[in-house]
């Protein structure tokens, strides 16, 4: 796979299309600090943001300069140096099944402006991405969404759920196990440089994670200039096991209650474990806080631990529950063969995908190590094969193994061409560890 992706050529199928409403679409050089700085703004326009300060720019320009960045020029315009659409990519490991990664071609800050939305600009600039991605051999494209109804018609499906808890810090007593470690404090400097090798290792735990970036964590740390959401309050914790060693790390703020005024609400901003005893050591510490009534965290897991941690089921209620993050299968062979399964078999899948890429018949052949071998399937379906039709989309969600083949195919959306074939993906295809992502990107 070559990773020079900044450098790819511009897809010319979606620049001849734009071309013909006299568009331009090209890739910013992100070392020329103005044009890059002009397709910020423009970005943060598109979602309604902004003007952004100069220095916020200046700390974007510096942290984000490694991605593909690209956007779509209409020479008409007023500010005709700004661009009137954006999307940025760049190639990330993301975890699968198996403690394991696949590179995937992240792709972020799409947006057209208001004053071209709809006369398909965004689609030249999905498309495009897929195509560079394809031909530079990435296996799979993922995004985070602003709204669910975009990415399906490009092959997208949601592929990792999070959730936003609230737990009622009076009644949720510890009942989870006795940490042995310790937690302290951490200074704000000390946070920014220790916590990103600690995300660094817990990132292989969970299938949806990807690798994060310096630029995240300071932004979760409050530290970009001119930052609107920068943290009162913000406390960092560490978490060291009995042999002194850093598993773990939480960021939280507090804020006060507007009538009760010793009862704060304790915010989580960030929390990572590498151990199940650092997870029981921080959220003990996090629950166990004095004057605080509430303790809220968003961006979780839909099945977090420390549910069945407390001593009342019904303090710790999950808020909201949405799609997170989102796949789409590019290449068939290399995105499945790069994970592990629970069960060994042998499963037909007849892949539909109207944009090309992923389309045809494929045989999945997983051995008793639950590694597997995947290739078009050529002649007759083995006798022992699991066989379904399915799209992309579908493919793509059950890929990091958090979304059930048998509720798709009860959905309707996929179909078992032989019987007893979804529960034979479900029992290779779910994970043990449910799929979680911590950050937006
Ligand atoms: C990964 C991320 O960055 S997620 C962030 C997405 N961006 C935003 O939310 C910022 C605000 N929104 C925007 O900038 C724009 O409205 C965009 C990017 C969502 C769409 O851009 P447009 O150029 O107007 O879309 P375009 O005209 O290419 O439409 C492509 C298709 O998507 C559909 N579509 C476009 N916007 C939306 C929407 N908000 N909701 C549902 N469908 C949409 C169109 O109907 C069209 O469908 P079709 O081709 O199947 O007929």
């Amino acid at each position: 796979m070559s990773t020079d992706y900044v450098n790819a050529p511009v897809d010319r199928e979606s620049a001849e299309s734009l071309a013909t409403q006299g568009l331009v679409l090209d890739v910013v050089d992100t070392a020329d600090a103005e044009l890059f700085g002009s397709w910020l703004q423009a970005e943060s326009r598109g979602f309604h943001d902004g003007p952004e300060p100069v220095e916020k720019i200046a700390a974007w320009v510096d942290g984000l300069a490694y991605r593909r960045t690209t956007g779509v020029w209409d020479e008409t315009t007023t500010d005709a140096a700004a661009p009137v659409a954006t999307v940025s990519s760049w190639v990330a490991p993301l975890t699968v099944p198996g403690h394991t990664t696949v590179d995937a071609w992240a792709i972020s800050a799409v947006t057209v402006s208001p004053t071209h939305r709809r006369r398909g600009i965004a689609r030249n600039l999905l498309e495009s991405e897929l195509r560079t991605a394809n031909s530079l051999g990435v296996p799979l494209a993922m995004l985070t969404v602003s709204e669910a109804t975009i990415y399906g018609r490009f092959g997208f499906a949601p592929a990792v759920m999070a959730a936003d808890w609230t737990i009622n810090a009076r009644r949720a007593t510890w009942s989870g196990p006795t940490p042995h470690g310790r937690v302290q404090f951490l200074t704000i400097a000390e946070a920014v440089e220790q916590g990103p090798a600690l995300i660094e290792r817990v990132r292989l735990a969970s299938p949806g994670q990807i690798e994060t970036w310096p630029l995240l964590w300071k932004r979760i740390l409050g530290l970009l200039p001119g930052d609107k959401d920068a943290p009162k309050n913000l406390r960092v914790v560490r978490y060291d096991d009995v042999a002194g060693v850093a598993q773990g790390i939480a960021v939280y703020k507090l804020t006060e209650h507007p009538v009760d005024i010793f009862g704060y609400t304790l915010d989580v901003v960030f929390q990572a474990s590498a151990t199940d005893d650092a997870y029981a050591g921080l959220w003990r510490f996090l629950l166990e806080m004095d004057l605080v009534g509430e303790v809220t965290a968003s961006l979780r897991s839909v099945d977090e631990g420390f549910a069945w941690q407390v001593a009342d089921f019904r303090a710790a209620r999950k808020t909201r529950q949405r799609d997170h993050l989102w796949t789409r299968i590019l290449d068939v062979k290399a995105a499945l063969e790069a994970r592990s399964y629970s069960a060994h078999g042998r499963i037909a899948l007849q892949i539909s995908d109207p944009l090309g890429f992923a389309a045809g018949d494929f045989l999945l052949e997983i051995a008793d190590d639950g590694s597997a071998t995947v290739e078009p399937l050529v002649g007759e379906i083995p006798d022992d094969a699991a066989n379904v039709a399915l799209s992309v989309n579908d493919l793509s969600a059950l890929y990091l193994g958090g979304v059930s083949a048998v509720t798709l195919t009860r959905a309707g959306r996929i179909t078992e061409l032989r019987e007893g074939s979804a529960s034979a993906l479900d029992s290779s295809f779910r994970s043990a560890v449910t799929p979680w992502l911590s950050i937006w990107f």
